[in-house]
Order: C-alpha cells, then sequence, then structure tokens
C-alpha cells in the first residue's frame, strides 16, 4: 500500500527514523531519500538501512519527492523551507513534525510554491532520546498525530497523509493551529519546562548535599531526569516559538503553586487532600479512558482557558 512513492526526510534524528522504519515496516512509500547536515548522521542513516539514498542538500534530497516531511528543530524549518522551495515537484506535499505548529506555518508557508500541498502535522510520541540511532518503529503506534491543514487545503492530500500517519499506527485528528498550541502548552510544553526546573533546583541542593539526591533518587525525581534529558536544541525552539501559549500556562500553574505553598505553611489539610484527590481523579479517568500513554483532553484543556485561547 504505498502511498507516497518516494518520501524525503529532512533532518534523520528520532521522530524521522521511527517514521523510516515504521513506513518500511508498512510499506507505506517505496523510496526514503534522506538529508541530514551533518556527514557522520548521513553515514549513520545508510549504514543502518534508515534510508535509500542519502543526499548532501536538502535541495537534492527533495527533488522529485511525492512527500517531504520537515523533522529538524522547529527554530531550523524556515531556512530548510526556503532551501527546498525551487526544488518542490508540483503536487508534492509538504508536512512537517514540529512540536509548535503557528510558528512553523509562519515560517513555512511563504516559501512553499503554488501548486505544492503543505500540511502541518505533529506527531504526540517521542522519547527523551535523539538522533538516527534512537529512532524504532513502533514509536507512533497508538499515540495522537495531529494535522493542522490550512483552510482551503487539499483534501486528497489531506487524506493520503492522514492514510500515512494511520498506516504507522497513530491516531489522527485535525485542529486548528492556535488551538494545537495551547493544548500542547498544557500537556506537554509546560511539563517540560516544570521538570527542567526540578532538576535544576536539585543540581543546585547536589553541590550542598554532595551525592545524596543521586543516591537517593525516589521515581518521582527519576521521571523528571528523563524528561529534563530531552535534547536542549529542540526545546530551546519550543519554547521561544510557543511563548504565549507557555507564558499563560505557566502563569496559572504559579498561581496554584503558590495556592499550594500557602496551604502547607498555613497547615490546610483539608485544601492538599482534596487537591490531590482531585488530581488523582483525573488520572484514573485518563486510565480508564485507555489513554495512559497517548491522549491529552483536548475538550478540558480549551474548557479550562473559556475556550478561547485566551483564559
Ligand atoms: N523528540 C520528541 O519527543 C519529539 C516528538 C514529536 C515531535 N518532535 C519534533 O520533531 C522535530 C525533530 O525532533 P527529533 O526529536 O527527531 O530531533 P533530533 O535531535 O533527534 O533530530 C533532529 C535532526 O535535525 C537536524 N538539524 C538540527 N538543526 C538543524 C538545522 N539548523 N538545519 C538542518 N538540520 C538540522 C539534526 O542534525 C537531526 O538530524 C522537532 O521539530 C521536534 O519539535 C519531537
Ligand atoms: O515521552 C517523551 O519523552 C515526550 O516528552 C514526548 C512528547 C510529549 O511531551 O509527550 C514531547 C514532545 C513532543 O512534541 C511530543 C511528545
Amino acid at each position: 500500500m504505498a502511498l507516497h512513492d518516494r518520501v524525503a526526510l529532512i533532518g534523520l534524528g528520532l521522530i524521522a527514523s521511527s517514521m523510516a522504519h515504521a513506513m518500511r515496516g508498512a510499506g507505506l512509500c517505496r523510496e526514503i531519500v534522506g538529508h541530514a547536515r551533518s556527514a557522520e548522521t548521513r553515514a549513520t542513516a545508510l549504514e543502518i538501512g534508515l534510508c535509500d539514498r542519502v543526499c548532501e542538500t536538502a535541495a537534492e534530497a527533495v527533488e522529485g519527492a511525492d512527500l517531504i516531511v520537515l523533522a529538524v528543530p522547529v527554530g531550523a524549518m524556515g531556512a530548510i523551507a526556503a532551501e527546498i522551495a525551487p526544488h518542490l515537484k508540483p503536487g508534492a506535499t509538504v508536512t512537517d513534525v514540529g512540536s509548535v505548529k503557528q510558528a512553523v506555518i509562519t515560517a513555512v508557508a511563504p516559501h512553499i510554491p503554488e501548486g505544492v500541498h503543505f500540511i502541518p502535522g505533529h506527531p504526540l510520541a517521542g522519547t527523551e532520546h535523539s538522533g538516527p540511532r534512537s529512532g524504532f518503529a513502533t514509536l507512533f503506534r497508538n499515540r495522537w498525530w495531529l494535522l493542522t491543514p490550512p483552510e482551503g487545503a487539499d483534501p486528497a492530500a489531506v487524506a493520503r497523509l492522514r492514510a500515512l500517519c494511520e498506516g504507522m499506527g497513530a491516531n489522527v485528528e485535525e485542529m486548528d493551529a492556535a488551538h494545537h498550541d495551547l493544548v500542547l502548552a498544557v500537556t506537554s510544553h509546560t511539563p517540560h519546562l516544570i521538570a527542567y526546573t526540578m532538576v535544576g533546583v536539585a543540581d543546585h541542593l547536589r553541590r550542598v548535599t554532595q551525592s545524596e539526591i543521586i543516591r537517593y533518587s525516589a521515581a518521582g525525581f527519576r521521571d523528571f531526569t528523563r524528561i529534563a534529558a530531552s535534547d536542549p536544541t529542540m526545546w530551546r525552539d519550543v519554547f521561544l516559538t510557543n511563548k504565549e501559549a507557555t507564558l499563560d500556562i505557566l502563569g496559572r500553574f504559579t498561581e496554584e503553586l503558590f495556592a499550594l505553598q500557602r496551604a502547607i505553611r498555613l497547615g490546610d489539610g483539608d485544601h492538599l487532600f482534596e487537591y490531590f484527590t482531585r488530581t488523582r481523579a483525573i488520572r484514573r479517568g485518563i486510565i480508564e479512558a485507555g489513554q495512559d500513554t497517548a491522549a491529552p483532553d483536548f475538550g478540558r484543556a480549551a474548557e479550562a482557558t473559556n475556550g478561547t485561547g485566551k483564559g
């Protein structure tokens, strides 16, 4: 079931390499051409069989491709789009996998020539690892893949991309890019910032307590360290480009944190108990819905901000 004959992967890290494995495994394309900036990554991609061919430039890689996947950090998307634009085949589809959507659209869309489809996307799946060796075929299985097609996008091109994502095991949902950025600020971006901060706090303490932080690391903190080991370039770009929504959610987070801090100081056990009971119910609800690994609750996130995106 080859949905696209030739797929060009621009950037050969965790997401692109997982796509290569998944597309190959399911026979979703005939040929995979790849490009990465470094010669070392290109050599690795060939050595482990990620791509049929690798090219030194992105422009070369997209020549004749039916589907082009931009799988580089969000801040690098615009420059890549400018470079590949003159080389895109009429009728081809360009998508991306960036964690932020509005900024990618602003950076990429102006470069896409008439007759080429641009359908932004974001798989809600990942790990703290990066690079061409970190990918695996099942990464997207039972996870969401959000598409944010612009108004008037070609339905056939959207359907083909949707089928590709589904062929890799993902559940596809379409949504507006601004809504995407708000939802992800709640479910992914702010949680990452909190993890980075907590590990930073522990790092400062480590200087006081020597190796105790490492030695007595409990499960909760270990989970934070996994998240905080994620790629610094990728996450720098996420916060720089999803600034407004992240600051909105961070403001709400800070208010709630202060309320909990106050309850602790005042010995207000009822407040703490009620709060923790509510959060436990949310976790249980997610598990009962069978979505413990995959799904943010899009409806609830919108409601929490009055559905306006501004709160
Ligand atoms: N890691 C995750 O959990 C995850 C999940 C979903 C989406 N994403 C998004 O997918 C994209 C790729 O992330 P990844 O985890 O595969 O990253 P990665 O670090 O594993 O790979 C990134 C690739 O982009 C290349 N690259 C970096 N800067 C570049 C530049 N300036 N110009 C050209 N190429 C450049 C790197 O050489 C590498 O090949 C990002 O936009 C990220 O936001 C990541
Ligand atoms: O599991 C992880 O390591 C992730 O952080 C993956 C995760 C997420 O927050 O869920 C991170 C960023 C992406 O854009 C999508 C998925």
